[in-house]
């Protein structure tokens, strides 16, 4: 993320931004040069000169005042169409690579505030104090080399000299933004918690933790600003030696006759604004750069994966698991049977709890790296595939349903499979809660709010899986919620289909587990 992609939102925008801060800085320039030649018609006693150029004056000032307020806007509009493409893409990013949402938050509000008002807004006024050098220093020329020799001579020292303390000031950029990142990650984690914590008491764990997560926060927010002001300083011993020796130097030339009496005082302007201009463009050089590598992380999350290529789902024939264990980082390792389910086959998955069940089924969909072993999915002629784990049917213990009404939680706001949610609702046992809705399907679902029992959400998402006809469901306790006799409807409905179908259950009654065609037993260690 850089300058590259401010210019590509808008060319045109870019040039027109581009153009008028010329245009301010040179009616700048010119307004300062006009005090020469009236302080020389002064001391000429031309009167009637002093004033026209008084005019003249009065109109650059004008300009350069409009052009620079144009500018501005332009460039803010320009950033923000800019920022508007730069959080579609990290949404995307975030789409095929889901992730701890605390740090898309984070990057979607904190770094890109961040890389505004350190990176963006700051370029704008780089460009102008740079473009300001530039014309000053040419029209030095006007009055003597020297002047211009010496300013030039103090602009390298000014710019060189920081430079060398760039990495120190971008360390700690990126420290700031990862103690951000952490603060945002314990809040949630511990917020996630709170009942809990309420229930136990635990208010000065809760403080403690939140406490010195923000004191190291604020250690490198305080790190940042020292780092940065220390550049400042350094910047600022040029700036002094440039200010005080360029009236000097002229006050000298014009005793030898060299410059006339109006130069002293526009060079000693001229001398002010460049030093200063230097100044501040090397402090914002320094900060431009201290975003780099917040900027590079951003790039890297707006690169968007080119789609793989992968075999349709319905080609699957059989599903083989083969010498698998897994590993977690803290867990001990976990051993599978070997086994193959073929399509079509109803499975039933049964074991003690904790003997790796539901990560069988995130082994099988590609979510958990394997220790050993392999899985292998196969198509109807023996051969090996790779198919698009995203499209098969799958229900967590975890419900995901979103704040929409409940027929758009079925279809996935695919209105043409409005017509397949009767056949849903009957074959879920969902028409008794459909009555005492208020607003029937198209009742909105606020999810914070739990307007739907645990059983009902069940069904909305077994409702789910059945309207976009999944040939594959893994389901991971889909039933658990609901009362017996609704399940034993849903699955009587799941086992006479076509589908292959494995599913985790516990406690299921004689009648249910003789729905399936057989029963994988997972006996742990
Ligand atoms: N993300 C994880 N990190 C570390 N260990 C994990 C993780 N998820 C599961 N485990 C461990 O792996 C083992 C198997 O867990 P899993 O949830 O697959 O069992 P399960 O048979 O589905 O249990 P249950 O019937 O209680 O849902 C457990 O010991 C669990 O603590």
């Amino acid at each position: 993320m850089g300058l590259k992609d401010y210019l590509k939102t808008n060319y045109q925008r870019a040039f027109l931004v581009l153009f008028l801060i010329t245009l301010t800085q040179a009616t700048t320039t010119f307004y300062t040069y006009l005090t020469s030649p009236e302080l020389n018609a002064i001391s000429q006693r031309k009167f009637a000169l002093f004033i026209e150029l008084i005019a003249v004056q009065f109109v650059f000032g004008q300009i350069c005042n409009s052009s620079f307020n144009i500018a501005n806007v332009q460039n803010t509009k320009q950033t923000q169409n800019l920022f508007h493409q730069v959080r579609q893409n990290i949404a995307k990013h975030y789409y095929q690579k889901p992730d701890k949402v605390a740090d898309m938050e984070n990057h979607l509000g904190n770094d890109l505030q961040m890389i505004q008002t350190n990176y963006y807004d700051v370029y704008f006024y780089f460009a102008c104090d740079l473009i300001y050098v530039i014309l000053t220093i040419g029209t030095l020329f006007t009055f003597h080399w020297i002047l211009v020799a010496y300013s030039l001579v103090l602009s390298f020292f000014a710019i060189a000299v920081p430079k060398l303390l760039e990495k120190y000031t971008n360390k700690a950029t990126k420290r700031v933004s990862t103690k951000n990142a952490q603060f945002l990650n314990l809040i949630e984690n511990w917020f996630n918690g709170l009942e809990e914590l309420r229930r136990y008491k635990n208010k000065s764990v809760l403080k403690k933790k939140i406490g010195k997560s923000s004191h190291l926060l604020e250690q490198s927010e305080y790190q940042r600003d020292k780092a940065m002001i220390y550049v400042e300083m350094v910047a600022a011993i040029f700036d002094v030696m440039g200010r005080v020796g360029v009236p000097v130097i002229a006050g000298i030339l014009f005793f030898n006759h060299q410059v006339s009496l109006g130069a002293i005082l526009t060079a000693g302007y001229f001398a002010n604004g460049i030093f200063y201009s230097v100044n501040s463009c090397v402090t914002k050089y320094i900060q431009l750069k201290s975003t780099k590598t917040l900027r590079d992380q951003l790039a890297e999350l707006q690169k968007v994966e080119a789609e793989k290529k992968y075999d349709s789902i319905d080609e699957i024939a059989s599903i083989e698991v083969k010498d698998l264990s897994v590993q977690y980082e803290h867990g001990e390792k976990i051993a599978y049977p070997n086994f193959v389910i073929n399509r079509g086959e109803k499975v039933l998955l049964v074991g003690d709890s904790g003997t790796g069940k539901s990560t069988l089924l995130k082994v099988l969909l590609g979510q958990i790296k394997l220790s050993s072993g392999e899985v292998i999915y196969k198509n109807k002629n023996d051969e090996l595939i790779h198919p698009d784990f995203n499209q098969i049917g799958y229900l967590a213990q975890d419900l995901t349903m979103f704040d929409a009404s409940i027929l758009e939680n079925i279809t996935m706001f695919n209105s043409k499979l409005n017509d397949r949610v009767n056949y849903a609702i009957e074959a879920n046992a969902f028409i008794r809660d459909e009555e005492k809705l208020k607003e029937g399907l198209d009742t909105e679902i606020e999810v914070k709010h739990n307007l739907l029992s645990g059983g009902q959400q069940q069904k909305v998402v077994l409702m789910r899986a059945m309207v976009h006809e999944k040939p594959i469901l893994y389901l991971d306790e889909a039933t658990s919620a609901i009362d017996q006799k609704g399940a034993t409807k849903i699955l009587r409905n799941l086992t006479q289909g076509k589908e292959t179908l494995l599913m985790i259950a516990h406690n299921l009654s004689e009648e249910q587990r003789a729905l399936f065609d057989r029963e994988i037993h997972l006996e742990g260690k």
